[in-house]
């Protein structure tokens, strides 16, 4: 497990601190350690000519701004320190005396500030446990309408560490400087707008000390490269043969919604899957066999709204031929009796889109229970509000750890921080994506794509979770890459299948 994966709550890093403090290390130390990392970060950010406003609070977040101010007042920057509450932590208080006998400028009151170039924000860190109301709230709202670069120690000061609520108000950072290990309010989607550029400043917490407070394979994590690598079964064995890369069936498309069908063959395309098969209504085959000529493609008998009726396998075949079966893009909800059939299918299952929409309407959510192999579950928020309308996704880490331990299923959640729980709590949080990928069909292309990883790998003992976590990494690296060469704005569902290998051949 390496420190990037690792993701903690604001109680769980107390107790791995406590841990460090109780083997001997010093409190003041490790500020001192921690500071001195921040502060080699700004140098090498921040030119010397600048000025750097510090703000400072009652706890050792202000105290870890305490010490930046000093080593970048002696680096030759022009500092000066805000600090307006009234007690303030030992040590704090002790970093404060020094800064002012060194002569930095501190103020307590508002009116009394010099411009600055620079802020870093040392208000609150992991500690703040309650909202931030008064005159603490108005200054935070004060220097967000400063138009200058904030950089936050740990979290932006007014997030809830773990959720990433915002308390009250909360400081608009351009950086966050996440100390030692990624707080998982970092990573929830509503903290988005206020962490901007974040990083993790790793000060050597023992992994030892880790593991004993979050057990050797952490519950919750963050999605990195090496996640994906290891998941995607690279290289492929020498003799291996396309019936031993997996055979994906899609169940997708209608006449109405055909384009749906492609973007998700094209994105199962993407994965490398051995054999593809695609079961659409008869009436949209040309159009499928035209974009992808590489896949069987089924044509089913079709109701007179145009959607699947019948799933009319090809002879000696039935849903058991195939390694996994991703049902839903574009089916519209009059395929209902076809999303019945898969559900009770003992094959690996991906239920997307109106596949979800249909099992809400069914009211059998908790049937799934009883499927003898895997499904996952891809909801964005609307189909999630539809399927499970009493769990309160505020807080989207527990909403997919609940939904997956009701459901046995593993459950993404979509949006700008993708997360993934199994049905035994394990998360997966996407940290990295592009609001380019807000498009229509986007979500296609990763069911497609997840589909064929999930058909590649299913019979070689990986985490289902890790599988579903590699598809989201990869989907969004495609987004990134994408936006990257052609904008924010060049993003549509086609391009974006289109950069997919491109991510691997980087990786
Ligand atoms: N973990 C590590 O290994 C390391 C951690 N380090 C650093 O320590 C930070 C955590 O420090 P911390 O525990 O002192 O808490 P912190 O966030 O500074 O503030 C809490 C203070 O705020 C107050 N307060 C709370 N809510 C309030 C409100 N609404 N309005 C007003 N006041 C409020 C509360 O006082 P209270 O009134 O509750 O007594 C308390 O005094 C951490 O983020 C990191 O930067 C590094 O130095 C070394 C390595
Ligand atoms: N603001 C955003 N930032 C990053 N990714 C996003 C954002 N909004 C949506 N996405 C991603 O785009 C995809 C959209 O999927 P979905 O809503 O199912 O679209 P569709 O059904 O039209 O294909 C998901 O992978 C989702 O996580
Ligand atoms: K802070």
């Amino acid at each position: 497990m390496i420190k990037e994966q690792i993701v903690v709550t604001s109680a769980q890093m107390r107790d791995i601190e406590g841990r460090i403090f109780a083997g001997g290390m010093p409190v003041a130390a490790l500020m001192e350690k921690v500071a001195g990392l921040i502060s080699n970060r700004l140098k090498s950010i921040i030119p010397k000519d600048r000025t750097i406003g510090i703000l400072v609070g009652p706890g050792h977040n202000g105290g870890d701004a305490l010490v930046v101010a000093r080593e970048l007042h002696f680096q030759g920057y022009q500092v000066w320190i805000y600090q307006p509450f009234p007690k303030l932590k030992e040590l704090t208080s002790q970093h404060l005396q020094y800064a002012q006998s060194l002569g930095i400028p501190c103020y307590q009151e508002l009116a009394e500030l010099p411009s600055c170039d620079f802020l870093i924000d040392g208000l609150f860190g992991f500690g703040l446990e309650r909202e931030i109301t008064g005159n603490i709230a108005a200054t935070i709202n004060h220097f967000n309408d400063w138009n200058c670069q904030i950089f936050s120690i740990d979290l932006p000061s007014g997030l809830h560490t773990d959720t990433g609520e915002v308390l009250g108000t909360a400081i608009r950072a351009t950086h966050t400087f996440c100390l030692g290990l990624w707080k998982q309010g970092l990573l929830q989607e509503q903290a988005l707008e206020y962490i901007g550029k974040a990083e993790l400043i790793d000060f050597d917490i023992p992994l030892a000390d880790i593991h004993v407070i979050l057990g050797e394979v952490p519950k919750i994590k963050r999605i990195t490269k090496t996640t994906v690598f290891n998941t995607l079964s690279l290289p492929l064995p020498p003799t291996t043969h396309k019936y031993k890369s997996g055979h994906l069936l899609l169940i997708c498309g209608s006449k109405r919604y055909a384009g749906g069908a492609i973007l998700t063959g094209l994105g199962a395309r993407a994965s490398g899957v051995g054999m593809l098969s695609i079961a659409v209504p008869e009436s949209i085959k040309p159009l499928l066999v035209s974009h992808l000529p590489e896949a069987l493609i089924i044509g089913c008998p079709e109701t007179e709204t145009g959607a699947i009726s019948d799933l009319q396998l090809p002879p000696k075949t039935d849903l058991s031929s195939f390694s996994a079966i991703a049902c839903g893009p574009g089916l519209t909800t009059d395929a209902t009796p076809i999303v019945e059939q898969v559900i009770n299918s003992e094959v690996p299952l991906i239920l997307d889109a109106d596949g979800l929409n249909i099992l809400a309407q069914l009211g059998t959510i908790p049937t799934l229970r009883k499927r003898q192999n895997t499904t996952i579950l891809t909801p964005h928020t609307g189909e999630f509000h539809r399927l499970f309308p009493d769990i309160n996704y505020q807080d989207r880490v527990k909403a997919v750890q609940t939904a997956a331990l009701q459901t046995g299923a593993v459950v993404l959640l979509k949006g700008a921080r993708i997360a993934i729980s199994n049905p035994e709590g394990v998360v997966w949080i996407n940290p990295e994506s592009t609001p380019a990928l807000a498009r229509g069909g986007s979500g296609d292309v990763l069911t497609g794509l997840m589909g064929g990883i999930l058909a590649r790998v299913v019979n070689k003992q990986v985490n289902i979770e890790d599988v579903v976590a590699a598809a989201s990494w990869w989907h969004s690296q495609g987004g990134i890459l994408a936006a990257k060469e052609r904008t924010e704005l060049g993003v549509d569902a086609f391009t974006l299948t289109q950069y997919l290998m491109r991510v691997l051949v980087d990786m």
